[in-house]
């Protein structure tokens, strides 16, 4: 077995690459110690020159993860222009809040052709955008994938074994993504259901919310299978009305990422969720949390979208007034389990409509 932190020996079958990473937190720092471990020169942007200067000098990232250290040609830097004019490959991994403002600011540095994989598992807040379009509104001449699938940062950066989705409509884009990724304990699948794998990404932070809520309680796993299962059904349903392929979510960005964020406390999301269940107060939950946890914006967003399209997601609305409403947790599950007794796959037998 090869040492954990050191560059594997391709044997000089895989070319070396300039990839830039943009955004320095937990995932920046695991797809950026799977790159450049798989031998490629990594531009690590972040905004905070201490954290530049720390990781130049150590190699570790220690706010965000503070026992790895990483190995092989990592360049931090806060220039952004430099990472992206030096860099073949962008990937992007900031919060979604963030998103836009960053790339529009340094929208010139891009080039024509330029691949960029949004890393992103959120929606926009004006506009109900996801990154791509995002990407696709900001920097028109590049040419534009998303990752996304169960990939906690915190198993990445162990080397634990993991498999991650590139959707892009753009085989070389799809081809470039599981070379430059791929190795002996990261597997890369495609898809080109871009849409459908940003949104299933997104979609289930919501739902590890509630299954912390659930694990908080106690609720156990008969109703974990259920929330799971309801939620896929429920995220699926969403998701096709805007016109993504329900295939998508049979895959590892739709079920897969939803069993990982749903079962595990490595989640932020699922934390946030525990932590509530447990009597904390959302604000609280999140300033301990210290680290993003997208599903609580998402919730909002896409409670307003479902209802302003009119599509039936019970436990979005519930966990909505739970978190923002401030009703009685044991209220919402009374009501959620009372409400009419309806179809299990609605592709198969379609939903009594009850609302
Ligand atoms: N951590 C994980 O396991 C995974 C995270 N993701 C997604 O990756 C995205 C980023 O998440 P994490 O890295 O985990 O978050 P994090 O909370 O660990 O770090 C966020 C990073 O973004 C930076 N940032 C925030 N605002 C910024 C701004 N205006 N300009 C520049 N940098 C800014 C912060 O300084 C920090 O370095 C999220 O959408 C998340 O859903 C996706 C897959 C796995
Ligand atoms: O998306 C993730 C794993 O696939 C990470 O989930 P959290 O943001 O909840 O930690």
């Amino acid at each position: 077995m090869p040492e954990k932190n050191a560059p594997q020996d391709n044997g000089g079958a895989v070319p070396v690459h300039d990839v830039a990473v943009l955004g320095g937190g937990s995932f920046g720092t695991a797809m950026t110690k799977v790159l450049a471990e798989n031998g490629h020169r990594v531009h690590f942007w972040m905004r905070d020159a201490a954290q530049v200067e720390e990781i130049s000098t150590t190699s570790i990232n220690s706010r965000y993860m503070p026992d790895v250290k990483l190995s092989g040609d990592v360049l931090p830097t806060t220039d952004l222009a430099e990472a992206v004019g030096k860099a073949e490959i962008v990937f992007v991994a900031i919060p979604s809040k963030a998103f836009r403002a960053v790339i529009r600011e340094h929208c010139d540095e891009f080039r024509d052709g330029q691949i960029v994989i949004s890393l992103t598992k959120g929606i926009e807040e004006h506009g109900f955008k996801l990154m791509s379009e995002i990407l696709q509104e900001e920097i028109p001449r590049c040419r534009i994938g998303v990752l996304s699938g169960p990939n906690l940062a915190g198993e990445i950066v162990n080397r634990d074994l993991t498999a991650t989705v590139i959707a892009a409509k753009d085989p070389d884009v799809r081809r470039t993504a599981q070379d430059l990724l791929g190795c002996e304990y990261f597997r890369v699948y495609a898809n080109v259901d871009i849409y459908g794998v940003e949104l299933a990404g997104a979609l289930k932070n919501i739902y590890a919310i509630v299954a912390g809520l659930s694990s908080a309680l106690d609720m156990g796993e008969n109703a974990k299978a259920m929330l799971i299962t309801r939620g896929l059904a429920e995220m699926s349903r969403f998701a096709v009305s805007l016109g993504a392929n329900p295939m998508t979510f049979m895959g590892l960005a739709g079920v897969g990422d939803l069993i990982v964020t749903c079962t595990s406390s490595k989640s932020r999301n699922f934390r946030v969720g525990y932590a509530v269940g447990k009597g904390q107060n959302l604000d609280d939950a999140v300033a301990d949390l210290g680290q993003v946890a997208e599903g609580i914006y998402t919730l909002k967003l896409v409670k307003e979208k479902s209802e302003a399209i009119g599509i039936y997601m019970p436990l979005v609305r519930g966990l909505y007034e739970i978190l923002y409403g401030n009703a009685s947790i044991k209220a919402v599950i009374n009501s959620l389990m009372m409400a009419v007794q309806n179809s299990d796959v609605e592709f198969i037998l379609p939903r009594t409509i009850t609302q």
